[in-house]
Formats: C-alpha cells, sequence, structure tokens
C-alpha cells in the first residue's frame, strides 16, 4: 500500500516535471555549471538571434551571423536562451519559425568556440545548456517549424529536430556532420532524430555524414514539404502560409493540441492519458468550444 502511494506520489511529480515548461534537464546534481559555462560563452560574441512576434501569433525566430552561415557563436547560444524564455511567457503564441538570415539555416556550432572549448568540462557544460534550451523549445506550446534554407549542418541539423515540422527551401541539406568532425550529435539531436526518422535511418545519416536532399527528406518523413521558392522572403511567405493552416483559431485550442501531442510523445502512456485527460477538461465547455456547439459546426 505504501509502495503503491509512494510510487504514485513519484509518478505524478515525474508528470508534473515534464509539463512544467522552463524546467532545465540538467542542474548542479548533474555536474552542470550553468553560470560557468555562460560566463565563459560570454566570451565569444558575434551574431544575434532575434525574434518578431507576430499579431497572428506566429512568431520569427531568425539566427543573424550569415558571416558565418549562421554558426553559433557563444552570445548566440545565450540570446537563444533568453528568446526561448520570452516564448514560454508569450501567452498569445500558437506557432513559431525559426529561419536563417541570408538565404542559410545553421553551419552549427562557430567552429571557433569548438576549438577555444575542446575541453571536456567546457563541453559537457556547453552540451548541458544548448540540451536544456533546445529541450525547452521543443516543448513550447507553439506548433514550430524550421525553415531550412541552404544549409543546415552538425547544431544546425540538430536545432531542425528540436521543431514539430521541417520544410525545405529547393536545394537546401540537412547533414548531420558531426562524425567527420569526431564528434556525435550532442545538442539532443541523435535522441530526436530516432523519434523522427526511425533508428535505422537515423543511424545511416549519422554514420554516413549523409548530405540530406529535399527529396530524400521527404522520403525520410525528415520533411514535410519541399517549398517552390528558393528566396528568402518567399520562402518564408509560404513556410507562414504553411503554418498558418495549422494555427488557425484560438490560441487555447491550438496550443492544448500541441500540449497533447507532446505529451502522448514524451510521457508513459497513463500518464499521457492523464495528461490529456486535464487539457481535455481546460477546452471542454471552453469559448470556442460553446461558439462551435452554438454554430453547429458542419465539417465538410
Ligand atoms: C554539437 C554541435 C557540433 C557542431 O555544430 S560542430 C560544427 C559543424 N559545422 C561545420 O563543421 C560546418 C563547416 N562549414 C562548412 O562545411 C561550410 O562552410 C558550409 C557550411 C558547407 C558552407 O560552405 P560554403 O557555402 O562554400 O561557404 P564557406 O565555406 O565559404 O563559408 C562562408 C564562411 O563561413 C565560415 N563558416 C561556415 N561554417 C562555419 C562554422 N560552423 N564555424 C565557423 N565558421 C564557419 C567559413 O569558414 C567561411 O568563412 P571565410 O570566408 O573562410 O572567412
Amino acid at each position: 500500500m505504501a509502495i503503491s502511494l509512494w510510487k504514485n506520489v513519484l509518478q505524478t511529480t515525474k508528470e508534473r516535471i515534464l509539463q512544467q515548461r522552463g524546467v532545465s534537464l540538467y542542474n548542479s546534481a548533474h555536474g552542470y555549471e550553468e553560470e560557468a559555462i555562460k560566463k565563459k560563452l560570454q566570451q565569444f560574441a558575434g551574431g544575434s538571434i532575434t525574434l518578431s512576434k507576430e499579431d497572428d501569433g506566429i512568431g520569427i525566430l531568425t539566427l543573424n551571423n550569415p558571416k558565418l552561415m549562421n554558426a553559433f557563436t557563444g552570445t548566440m547560444m545565450l540570446e537563444l536562451q533568453e528568446r526561448v524564455s520570452e516564448l514560454e511567457n508569450w501567452k498569445d503564441g500558437k506557432g513559431l519559425i525559426i529561419c536563417g538570415a541570408g538565404n542559410t539555416f545553421c553551419s552549427g556550432s562557430d567552429l571557433n568556440v569548438v576549438k577555444a572549448i575542446a575541453n571536456s568540462q567546457d563541453g559537457m557544460n556547453m552540451c548541458m545548456f544548448m540540451q536544456n534550451t533546445l529541450t525547452r523549445l521543443m516543448r513550447l506550446p507553439l506548433i514550430s517549424v524550421a525553415l531550412v534554407q541552404g544549409k543546415a549542418f552538425g547544431g544546425g541539423a540538430e536545432l531542425t529536430t528540436a521543431c514539430d515540422f521541417r520544410l525545405m527551401a529547393p536545394g537546401s541539406e540537412m547533414r548531420f556532420v558531426h562524425k567527420r568532425m569526431g564528434l556525435v550529435p550532442g545538442w539532443g539531436g541523435a535522441a530526436r532524430l530516432v523519434a523522427i526518422v526511425g533508428h535505422r535511418a537515423a543511424l545511416r545519416l549519422l554514420s554516413g555524414a549523409t548530405g540530406v536532399d529535399p527529396e530524400m527528406a521527404r522520403r525520410l518523413g525528415l520533411s514535410e514539404e519541399t517549398l517552390e521558392s528558393s528566396d528568402g522572403s518567399g520562402a518564408l511567405e509560404e513556410a507562414r502560409a504553411w503554418l498558418g493552416r495549422h494555427t488557425e483559431g484560438p490560441a487555447s485550442v491550438v496550443r492544448a493540441v500541441k500540449e497533447v501531442v507532446a505529451a502522448g510523445r514524451e510521457l508513459p502512456l497513463e500518464a499521457a492519458l492523464r495528461t490529456e485527460k486535464d487539457i481535455f477538461g481546460r477546452v471542454w465547455g471552453g469559448p470556442a468550444n460553446l461558439e462551435a456547439l452554438a454554430r453547429r459546426a458542419k465539417h465538410k
């Protein structure tokens, strides 16, 4: 009796932690030194991450470091964390598009940073910092799309996997180049890639450091659609229109849809079902539900 009660308490606590946005995977109990790595990353400045929150509830997060193919400097990693916090607090948000400046997505970590922190302690701290940030990004109650133009290499390819969907422009390429760098993904990209394409395809892509064009990405289920436009603003407009079809309706309902799917993806079945029940309770009899009933909505 006491054991089963204790098990229930543990389970509920685990569920609550998973549901709580903004809660990090790693803390000091895991040997993670957040302040130390933030201080270190601050030393590698350049580029920026901007966020524009549009009236239609779609946020546009742009990686700006076109001189280095939008590689992540240290300060960009710090800014990404800040932007994710901002998105966690954006209650009217429904969707998110992540894109890169200058018609290319992101070439991964800035190799100057990689070289400067090529020791175990800094590497582990950077890895935990980025996993914390990208896990929070993945768990946002927003439907997210990575708009891949040009190259998404290394950590750039990993970042795309933290989004719900990937849309690729003609001529673009994703490539997990880590093995060629004597590395494996460390920003959570391997675990997420397995969940997206399955373990055999993930192993092929990682072990071969294989370049994935839009057609191959579609076949693997890595990309939803190949856009028509390869030009920056045209591709963004197409991505907005695509996402707009999935974010139509009130924010409370769109966010609830993302939340039930995230629970189904991350939690064991019983916990996912309990979470679904709680979220259902939030929308049942809510304004959008009552309005649809009053309108006697038909779904033709
Ligand atoms: C856990 C995270 C692990 C990681 O992300 S490790 C980093 C993995 N990424 C890489 O190794 C990418 C290396 N870069 C490349 O392969 C090529 O630059 C790339 C992306 C295919 C683009 O090729 P091209 O279109 O021919 O352009 P390019 O080579 O002339 O590049 C333009 C300028 O950007 C620079 N650049 C590109 N990616 C970079 C990076 N990640 N860090 C630092 N600098 C980078 C490149 O060196 C070049 O600069 P410069 O004009 O030579 O001064």
